[in-house]
């Protein structure tokens, strides 16, 4: 069923035994090829959200379907179109790269070949290191070759630069943008905006277990939480600040004398400070 969205969450709640309530009432729809980053702060319940799809975590209510199953019911032939690259691996130690790729390749139906994986993700070089002698970012490049090689049809990223150098952050969203050319759907969690804005097509803010906005990155606030500000003091000292689309012409129609005069435009950072409020 082609036409199906790659996931659709309608009305879930999640209510842990502690009675906490991480996930209320969200709905999202994702359609196959999109690429949506999943932002909010800590405790928001992004993981939660995320794990739900991923059927390592029950739902208290709500329908989730991930390419038109439900991931509580999944079957083995469903989990071998998703791939999953969590925030902490699960790779033996004491393998090489090489050998890692190889035997997870075996449990798919149908695997990318560990030299196609290895140019990938730029791990040539590493293909004979035990996984133990590996920086942190070969690493996590280990996570995301393991994540595509049964080629997935959803995949998800689970904070995949977290500890990133700027150089291997980069290089690691060339690779995201490679599987996203071919098609995946990729679900993102990330705490950095401009990962946000280099990958997804959309981002949903999740603030205190609630979407606060499921929108383009450009279009997140509306138009509203991006037009510029203009800040300045008058001769008594009072400072005024108003909105304005046209600072220039507020400036020039002002008559009386504006010190300390400043136009601000709202950055990505601060529609997004603003959208999370107090919870940031
Ligand atoms: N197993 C659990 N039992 C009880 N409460 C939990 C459990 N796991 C998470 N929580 C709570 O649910 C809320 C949402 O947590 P979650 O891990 O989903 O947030 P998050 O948005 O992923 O945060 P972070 O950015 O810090 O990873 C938090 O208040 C957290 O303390």
């Amino acid at each position: 069923m082609p036409d199906t969205p790659a996931i659709e969450v309608q009305h879930l709640t999640k209510r842990y035994a502690t009675g906490h309530t991480a996930v209320s009432d969200l709905s999202l729809t994702i359609a196959r090829g999109e690429t949506v980053a999943l932002l909010g702060p800590n405790g928001a319940g992004k993981s939660t959200t995320v794990e739900v799809l991923e059927g390592f975590r029950s739902r208290t209510s709500g329908d989730v379907r991930v390419l038109g199953t439900d991931p509580a019911r999944a079957t083995r032939a469903h989990k071998a179109r998703v791939g999953i690259v969590l925030q902490t691996s699960a790779e033996a130690p004491n393998v090489t790269v090489a050998e890692q790729l190889t035997h997870f390749g075996t449990f798919y139906p149908r695997s990318r070949s560990t030299e196609e994986l290895l140019t990938a993700t730029g791990l040539e070089a590493q293909r004979n290191t035990r996984i133990s002698r590996l920086s942190g970012g070969q690493r996590r490049r280990v996570d995301v070759a393991l994540g595509v090689i049964g080629y997935p049809e959803v995949l998800f990223l689970d904070e995949p630069t977290t500890g990133f150098d700027p150089e291997a952050r980069r290089q690691f969203w060339d690779l995201v943008n490679g599987i996203k050319r071919e098609g995946t759907t990729i679900l993102l969690t990330t705490h950095y905006l401009d990962e946000a804005a280099h990958l997804a097509d959309r981002a949903a803010v999740i603030a205190n277990g609630e979407l606060r906005a499921l929108a383009p990155i450009d279009e997140l606030g509306g138009a509203e939480a991006r037009t510029p500000r203009v800040r300045w003091r008058d001769d008594d000292g009072l400072r005024h600040e108003e909105r304005t689309t046209d600072p220039q012409h507020l400036v020039r129609s002002t008559v009386t004398p504006m010190h300390d005069l400043e136009v601000i435009r709202p950055s990505l950072e601060d529609v997004y400070l603003e959208m999370v409020g107090a919870d940031a």
